[in-house]
C-alpha cells in the first residue's frame, strides 16, 4: 500500500538518472527497469527490498519472475504499476522512462490482475457496472458492444454482465477481473499471483485462457509466482530473485529441465518441484 510505504530511496527523475545505464535500443522492448532500488525504512531499520534489479521484457512475451517468499517480487511488481513512487534506477515502457508517477495514458495500456479475485471485486456491483467503469473512465466508444465481446472472449458470455461476484464462482470471478483489464485493450498485463487463490482444476482453466488471450492479443505479460509448473505453462522467460537481487534468468524450458547455473537457484528449483 502506498500509504504504508516510508522509502527513503529517491525517486527517479524522468530521462535523467539512466542516460548512461540505458542497454542500447531493442526494436521491440516493451518493459524494463533499469538498476531498480527500492528501500523500506529509515536509519538502522532501513531495508533494502529490491536491489539493482534489471529486466528487458520484449513486446508479446510471457516473463515470470519467481523466488522465495519476501524477496521483493510483489515490491518489483507494485513499483511497475505506479503503487510506489519511491524508487530509484528507472523503469522504462516502450523505450520511454516513465515518470514515478503515472498518469491515465499509462493505465490505458498497461493492466494489473491481482491474486484474490474475491477482494479485487466491489461486492455490490453488477458484472456489467464493473465493466463499464473502465470504460468510462478511459472515454471509450461502443460500450456495449465492448461488454458483450470481453464477456465471450473470457469465456462467460454476455448474460453474466447482470451477475453480482456473490453468484460467481472463484473462477468466474478471476474471469471477469481480466475482463476488467482487457476492455479497455491494454499491450501489458502485470499479473501478481493470478491463479494461486483458486482451486487447482480451476488454475488450468485460467493459465490456459491467459494463454489464448495472449496469443489472440499479442500481450505482454510479466507474472509473479511461486509456481514453477505456472511458470512452465504460461512463461517464455524467467526471472530467480533472491533477497531482492535478480539472481538468474531462464527459460521456460531450462527451468523444465532443472538446468540452473547458481546454486542457490538449483536448491529452489529442486525444492519447488517437491
Ligand atoms: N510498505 C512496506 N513497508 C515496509 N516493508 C515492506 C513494505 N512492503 C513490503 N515490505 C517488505 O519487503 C519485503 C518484500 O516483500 P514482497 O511483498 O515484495 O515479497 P514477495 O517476494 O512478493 O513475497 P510473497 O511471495 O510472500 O508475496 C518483505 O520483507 C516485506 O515485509
Amino acid at each position: 500500500m502506498t500509504s504504508a510505504i516510508n522509502g527513503s530511496a529517491q525517486p527517479a527523475t524522468a530521462a535523467s538518472t539512466t542516460a548512461d545505464k540505458t542497454p542500447p535500443l531493442a526494436v521491440d522492448r516493451m518493459i524494463e527497469t533499469v538498476d531498480l532500488g527500492i528501500a523500506f525504512g529509515k536509519g538502522r531499520q532501513r531495508k533494502q527490498v529490491v536491489d539493482g534489479v534489471s529486466i528487458s521484457i520484449a513486446r508479446g512475451e510471457s516473463y515470470g519472475l519467481i523466488g522465495e517468499s519476501g524477496c521483493g517480487k510483489s515490491t518489483l511488481l507494485r513499483a511497475l504499476t505506479g503503487q510506489n513512487p519511491h524508487y530509484a534506477g528507472a523503469i522504462l515502457y516502450q523505450n520511454r522512462e516513465q515518470h514515478p508517477v503515472r498518469d491515465k495514458a499509462f493505465y490505458r495500456q498497461i493492466q494489473m490482475v491481482f491474486q484474490d479475485p474475491y477482494a479485487s471485486l466491489h461486492p455490490r456491483k453488477m458484472v456489467y457496472h464493473t465493466l463499464l467503469e473502465p470504460l468510462v473512465i478511459h472515454g471509450m466508444d461502443r460500450r456495449e458492444t465492448r461488454i458483450s465481446d470481453v464477456l465471450d472472449a473470457i469465456g462467460l458470455g454476455d448474460a453474466f454482465r447482470y451477475r453480482y461476484p456473490h453468484q460467481l464462482s472463484g473462477g468466474q470471478r478471476q474471469r471477469v477481473a481480466l475482463a476488467r483489464a482487457l476492455i479497455i485493450e491494454p499491450q501489458v498485463l502485470l499479473l501478481d499471483e493470478p491463479t494461486s487463490a483458486l482451486d487447482v482444476s480451476v488454475q488450468a482453466e485460467i493459465l490456459n485462457l491467459l494463454k489464448t488471450l495472449r496469443r489472440e492479443r499479442n500481450l505482454t505479460y510479466l507474472m509473479v509466482t511461486h509456481n514453477l509448473a505456472v511458470v512452465a505453462h504460461l512463461c517464455d522467460r524467467v526471472a530467480i530473485m533472491h533477497q531482492g537481487k535478480l539472481l538468474e534468468e531462464m527459460t521456460a524450458d531450462e527451468i523444465r529441465r532443472g538446468s540452473a547455473t547458481e546454486p542457490y537457484t538449483q536448491q529452489f528449483l529442486a525444492a519447488s518441484n517437491h
